[in-house]
């Protein structure tokens, strides 16, 4: 039996009676502006036709957003056709499970994450970026003038190599050159340029399943790195396994969250998990902190190269630490600067742009601002039928000139001095990490949050010390997005997630 049918909504009308509005969202280069636009012209909450008749509803009321983030597992679900994707690429890890499953092994996870055991962490960040430091001084010692670098594959090797040994123990090397399965298929990945053909078929492959199972280049990409990661990932259980059981190294293995893990499912049964749960949570680490802080740090070097005052004025709030290194106490709470520019990066740059669900019951949204429907009828709830999709555009709502006024488009650390000390604007209203919607808000926020944060923090805070960054071409230099696992920047005209900057030792 059906239950209340959905609010009818107003949105942007069908190009196409078969593929809705599919190929636009598809095609266009910026899909966060696009959203906005809709936004502006039919409300906070609209819908978009799709292929076949599908629809989503878009939020944009930071009223709704709340609702819809406290609201997951328990009334919004990933779709079945995106937990499919998560289970082919990622494994029945934590990104994948829902309902009591996730429970249980959010719980198991969780103290891995916490504020000791990233403060205990934060060596790790150090250790890796030095180790790129040192290789950065050699390429740069016999140059007055610095060198091009390309700075994006670096921040891979920070990010693969922290996440390895503070995930589960386990040194790729990939700073010192070494590569892998894990590190082929992700560069491949970045290298690959998506057709329009691949990437429509991947868009429709997440309303028809089956589609995955043709073999485009990116899908054989997709299974390749799951095959690698697999390995990768069985081996470090069973080292972890025997060096618990020789207590070979376990000091090390305790630190890291898998050997957190490890101890959490030997000694309490309600966070037992299986062998292959830990497997992919395994893999869910690797994916979930490589790629993320990798993006993010590149865009952090973008926009200090696009802004030398802004890196001049970040590089003098570190000066206070001379050749020391600020401790993970002081990077959370004593260099306000230092956090403004990380916080102005997430919210510019949102390393994963949206989150799309579907409701398992009927459910009413509330609405901070009322929307008119179709039929002329003002409404401030909208009813929401069971197995309706709905879409929070969180670059869209970073971005927002409605939420965040004029300059939300421009990267302004200086704006977090007055979100911090007396927010005025409507984006006061929007939950989540100050107001941003980053890292999702909810039972199923990002659970590396500490995580990300110290690691940008503490990677920043050497990078920016050491070296000065410029565009080659000046700061006029145009970006694009790279279509990789998340979106990848991109200098125009290069082939492949490329961002060749010029690097000085700064004096
Ligand atoms: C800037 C860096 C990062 C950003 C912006 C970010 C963002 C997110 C977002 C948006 C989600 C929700 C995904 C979804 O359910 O659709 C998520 C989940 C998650 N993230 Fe992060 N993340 C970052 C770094 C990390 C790191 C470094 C780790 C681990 C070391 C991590 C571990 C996780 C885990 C385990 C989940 C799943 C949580 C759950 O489903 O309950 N993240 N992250």
């Amino acid at each position: 039996q059906r239950g209340p049918r959905s609010t009818k909504l107003n949105g942007p009308p069908s190009t196409s009676r078969i593929l809705g509005l599919s190929r636009e969202l598809v095609q266009t280069s910026d899909m966060s502006a696009v959203y906005e636009e809709w936004a502006a012209r039919y409300g906070p909450a609209y819908e978009v036709p799709l292929a076949f008749g599908a629809k989503k509803i878009v939020l944009t009321d930071p009223k709704a957003l709340a609702h819809f983030y406290q609201s997951e597992r328990s009334v919004y679900v990933k779709t079945e056709n995106d937990r499919l994707f998560i289970d082919k690429i990622f494994g029945r890890g934590i990104v994948w499970a829902e309902g009591d499953v996730h429970k249980r092994q959010r719980k198991a996870l969780t103290p891995g994450f916490s504020n000791a055991a990233i403060r205990r962490l934060t060596s790790v960040f150090y250790d890796s970026t030095y180790k790129l430091k040192t290789l950065w001084d050699t390429m740069l010692e016999t140059t007055s003038d610095g060198g091009i670098i390309e700075v994006q594959e670096w921040m891979n090797r920070i990010a693969l190599d922290s996440i390895g040994i503070a995930g589960f123990s386990h040194d790729f090397h990939y700073l010192d050159g070494q590569n892998s399965a894990v590190t082929a298929a992700f560069k491949a990945l970045q290298i690959a340029e998506t057709s329009f053909l691949s990437k429509l078929m991947f868009i429709l492959s997440l309303t028809f399943p089956f589609l995955m199972n043709i073999p485009t280049p990116r899908m054989r990409l997709f299974w390749e790195l799951r095959r690698s990661l697999n390995v990768i990932a069985e081996r470090l259980y069973a080292n972890t396994r025997s060096e618990k059981d020789g207590d070979v190294a376990e000091e090390l293995t305790d630190q890291s969250v898998i050997g957190l893990l490890l101890k959490a499912e030997v000694s309490d049964a309600e966070v037992y998990m299986t062998q292959e749960e830990v497997v992919a949570q395994i893999n869910v680490l690797l994916l979930a902190g490589y790629e993320t802080t990798s993006v993010g740090l590149t865009w952090a070097l973008i926009e200090l190269a696009k802004h030398p005052e802004i890196q001049d004025e970040l590089r003098k709030e570190l000066a206070q630490f001379g050749s020391g290194d600020p401790s993970w106490d002081q990077l959370v709470s004593e260099l306000p600067f230092l956090d403004a520019v990380v916080l102005e990066v997430l919210r510019v740059h949102p390393p994963i742009p949206e989150t799309l669900r579907e409701a398992i019951q009927d459910d009413i949204i509330p609405l901070g601002t009322p929307v008119v429907t179709p039929s002329g009828e003002v409404i401030s709830s909208i009813a929401v039928a069971k197995g309706s999709a709905v879409l929070a555009p969180i670059r869209c709502i970073n971005r927002s000139e409605a939420l965040w006024g004029p300059d939300a488009k421009e990267f302004k650390p200086e704006r977090w001095v007055e979100v911090k000390k007396e927010m005025k604007l409507p984006a006061k209203e929007l939950q989540g990490h100050h107001h941003l919607l980053t890292f999702h808000d909810g039972p199923r926020t990002c659970l590396g949050k500490l995580f990300a944060l110290a690691e940008f923090k503490a990677a920043l805070s050497v990078l920016v010390r050491n070296f000065v960054f410029e565009f080659p071409d000046g700061p006029e230099t145009q970006l694009e997005t790279h279509m990789a696992i998340v979106p990848r920047p991109k200098v125009v005209g290069q082939t492949g997630a490329k961002v060749p900057l010029r690097v000085r030792r700064a004096e």
